[in-house]
């Protein structure tokens, strides 16, 4: 049970974050936004804490872009129909006991649904705040949706949002060998979760004053 929670808990919200920062590394506009949110909410003589979450709007906003472009477990957990079923609004018929793999990666960038679906763009949940990383209207989905969905949710969008404001909130980010950011390898390692295939490595340089850190 330990151990189920510790892999389902950790490698999940840490590939998130990590993502993210190399989306915001290749988005300095989007980076210098948030930025300029966190220090107007925050202020530069303290760090990010929890209370500060809700008052962080284009926080939220890059939170969701993040878990829209890269779900952590692209694929959920496999799941099986216990009875005969027939789908909606199609009315395929799925077969008693089909294991079923739901493709969250595939809904979250289809065209279908989402404009320009490649883009790395806030600015679409910010228009729409509608949009609902929590599963309820089917096209984001990172936490599944439904009775079986993640039990962890909200602890799990907490913990990218903590992580994403914390480290862009505490450090200015570059990478070594000034490498241009437009270069940065993205290629996606697919296995039960989707990773970075090469680790990302930044520099971090400390903008708040000594005594934070
Ligand atoms: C970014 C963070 C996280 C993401 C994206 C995530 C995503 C998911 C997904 C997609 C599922 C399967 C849902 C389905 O197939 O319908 C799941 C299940 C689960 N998650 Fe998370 N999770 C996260 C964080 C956490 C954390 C922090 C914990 C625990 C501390 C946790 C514990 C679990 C457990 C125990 C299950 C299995 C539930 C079951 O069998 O019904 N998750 N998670």
């Amino acid at each position: 049970m330990i151990r189920q929670l510790l892999s389902a808990g950790t490698d999940t919200s840490s590939i998130t974050v990590e993502w993210g920062i190399a989306e915001l590394l290749g988005h300095p506009t989007v980076a210098t936004k948030l930025r300029e949110e966190l220090d107007s909410v925050v202020g530069k003589d303290r760090v990010v804490n929890e209370t500060d979450i809700i008052s962080l709007p284009y926080l939220l906003a890059v939170t969701k872009e993040v878990f829209r472009l890269h779900p952590p477990t692209p694929l959920l957990i496999p799941h099986q129909s216990i009875e005969a079923t027939v789908g909606a609004p199609q009315g395929f018929e799925l077969p008693k006991s089909t294991r079923m793999f739901v493709n969250v990666y595939a809904i979250q960038r289809d065209p279908m649904v989402w404009e320009r679906p490649l883009e790395f763009d806030p600015e679409r949940s910010m228009k729409n705040p509608e949009i609902d990383v929590r599963g309820a209207h089917y096209q984001l989905l990172p936490f599944g949706s439904g009775r079986r969905q993640c039990p962890a949710m909200g602890v799990g969008i907490l913990f990218v949002q903590m992580g994403l404001a914390r480290i862009m909130h505490s450090f200015d980010l570059s990478l070594p060998q000034a490498q241009d950011p437009e270069n940065l390898d993205i290629t996606e390692r697919f296995a039960i979760n989707v990773w970075l295939a090469t680790p990302l490595h930044v520099i971090a340089k400390p903008r708040l004053s000594k005594n934070l850190y």
